[in-house]
């Protein structure tokens, strides 16, 4: 649905330097810290931003031959933008009629009212869980077949959060989906996600099926003794500690097996991300 290819934008003494795929049924993560390069990469690919080199496809096609066809196709939600403060429901539904053809006017007015928006009230009036959950409604509200959603539960408490991850699950109930998906909230990725990119300072330094990173991956804690001996071939990083080294595995039931001393960990994308951003080693993993 979605392929990057070495594609490079550069702002100052920041560059993007990305390649990544997102495949038709999946929910796709991308995670990193702020400033990473994660909205930079969500406008690439709606075309909101112009790369300086590298090769973007959507839907197998290009950037210069997509046009109003591919965007009926797409519902985003981006995190510095929306519909202005001044509109109401009813008139953002107008905006959104004019945008789609495939705008589904009813069904729209039908879900506001059962996620508690009421059509009339002026968004700026909205707090910050309807606004979000607004964005989310407008991107589900006409005829998507991917959706890229920019920390679309930000600053939600964890029903509102629980109730947009009920509607992407829902969404992708329908065969010819898929999601791109950043958010700081790794829980929810990890319920959600098929498989995760990790972006640091511009770069994809990692990307792992989801299910391998919790089945698989693992913390291991030891003495600075017990490191000098340790088997470093499945060691992905490793992080100097008060008590002598942290590191992360993909091979957690090895360590487990052969390393009675080491402290063997289950690990998910929190461990993983300040592992792979503060550890040592953590070059060229992708
Ligand atoms: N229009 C712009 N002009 C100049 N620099 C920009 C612009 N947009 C983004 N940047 C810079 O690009 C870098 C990446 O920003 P980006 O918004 O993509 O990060 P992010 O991963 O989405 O961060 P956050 O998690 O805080 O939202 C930052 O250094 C930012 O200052």
């Amino acid at each position: 649905m979605i392929e990057l290819k070495n594609v490079i934008k550069r702002y100052g003494s920041f560059a993007l330097s990305c390649s990544l795929r997102l495949e038709e049924g999946r929910v796709t993560g991308l995670i990193g810290q702020n400033g990473a390069g994660k909205t930079t990469t969500f406008k690439t690919i709606l075309g909101l931003v112009n790369p300086d080199s590298g090769e973007i496809r959507v839907f197998g096609r290009s950037r210069s031959q997509s046009g109003a066809e591919e965007r009926e196709h797409i519902g985003a939600v981006l995190s510095d933008s929306g519909f202005g403060g001044h509109l109401t429901v009813k008139q953002a539904a107008s905006i959104l009629k004019s945008a789609y053809k495939s705008f589904r006017e009813e069904e729209f007015f039908k879900r506001c009212a059962e996620y508690g928006l009421p059509a009339d009230k002026k968004i700026r009036e909205f707090s910050t869980g309807m606004k979000a959950k607004l964005k989310v409604l407008s991107a589900l509200s006409h005829d998507s077949r991917l959706l890229i959603l920019d920390e679309p539960t930000a600053g939600l408490d964890v029903v509102a959060r629980d109730e947009i991850l009920d509607m992407l699950r829902t969404y992708m109930e329908t065969e010819g989906r898929g999601i791109l998906i950043s958010s700081h909230i790794s829980g929810d990725l990890e319920n959600l996600c098929d498989d995760v990119y990790m972006i640091h300072k511009g770069k994809l330094i990692f990307h792992e099926d989801t299910d391998v990173i919790l089945s698989e991956y693992g913390l291991l804690k030891m003495e600075e003794s017990a490191y000098a001996n340790l088997d470093k071939d499945y060691i992905l990083c490793a992080r100097k500690e008060n008590y002598g080294y942290c590191c992360l595995t993909k091979e957690r039931q090895y360590y487990q097996e052969n390393y009675p001393s080491v402290v063997v960990e289950r690990c998910g994308l929190d461990q993983v991300q300040i592992m792979l951003t503060g550890g040592m080693g953590n070059e060229g993993i992708i």
